[in-house]
């Protein structure tokens, strides 16, 4: 799949305000990520120096690389493309009829109204259409939309709306449960509070299958 075809299946019309997918600029991959390090080292650079931070320091000098490297390459690296998983999908040869449930994927995500770290849990389940697809690639599909600026509900929307591209089917869910220390940690400064998000496609909309789910998510797994 080229660059062009990734970017409307991932990012879609960024002019649509609120939507599912991710408000990107359409020159969002002008720039190789090389050239962005450059330019985000300088900006941190500036915001510790305006600080009054010393980068003389011995502890503080490659701080600014550091952080450019940590958000192009990894905490927002799910704004690349080229990062998205591939997904191998099988032949439901077993016929395996049930719900199948990736749950406590753990979650490591950045809140885009703060920049402060979303960390929690998905419960991700779908039911076969003929279409099986391997048990890891479900965390993954997780971790890259995680590694954006995000907010929950966007987040829930994404991984249902992959997994069900790529699974060729409607009958996919995800709950997520997640604290964002944007509220735990600062401003209302509540510790205990998490949010709870879910998108339930196709069947899970089926208070039967959305409730058998929700039961598969509250069984206390020990091993
Ligand atoms: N709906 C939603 N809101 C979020 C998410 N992450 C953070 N927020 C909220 O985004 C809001 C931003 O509100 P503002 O009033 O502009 O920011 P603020 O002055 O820092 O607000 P406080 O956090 O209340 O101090 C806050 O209420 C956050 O709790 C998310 O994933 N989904
Ligand atoms: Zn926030």
């Amino acid at each position: 799949m080229n660059q062009e075809d990734l970017l409307h299946e991932d990012i879609g019309d960024n002019h649509i305000a609120s939507s599912e997918f991710t408000p990107l600029r359409k020159d969002a991959f002008d720039i190789a990520d090389d050239e962005k390090i450059a330019l985000i080292r300088k900006d941190v650079e500036n915001i510790l120096t305006t600080l009054g931070m010393d980068l003389t320091d011995d502890s503080m000098k490659g701080t600014p690389n550091r952080v450019a490297k940590m958000f192009v390459k990894e905490i927002f690296g799910g704004l690349n493309p080229s990062k998205k998983p591939s997904a191998s999908t099988f032949e439901n040869n077993y016929k395996y009829g049930e719900m199948l449930v990736e749950k406590n994927i753990v979650v490591y995500s950045t809140c885009e109204h703060h920049l402060l770290p979303i960390i929690g849990r998905a419960h991700v389940a779908y039911i076969s259409n003929g279409k099986v697809v391997g048990l890891s690639k479900m965390n993954r599909i997780v971790d890259y939309y995680a590694k954006r600026p995000q907010v929950q509900e966007r987040l829930t929307i994404q991984i249902v709306r992959e997994l069900q591209r790529v699974l060729n089917t409607d009958d996919v869910a995800c709950v997520i449960d997640a604290k964002h220390l944007c509220v735990n940690s600062r401003g209302i400064r509540d510790i205990e509070s998490s949010t709870v998000t879910s998108e339930f496609g196709g069947k899970f909309k089926e208070e039967k299958v959305r409730r058998e789910l929700l039961d598969y998510i509250k069984l206390n797994t020990e091993f």
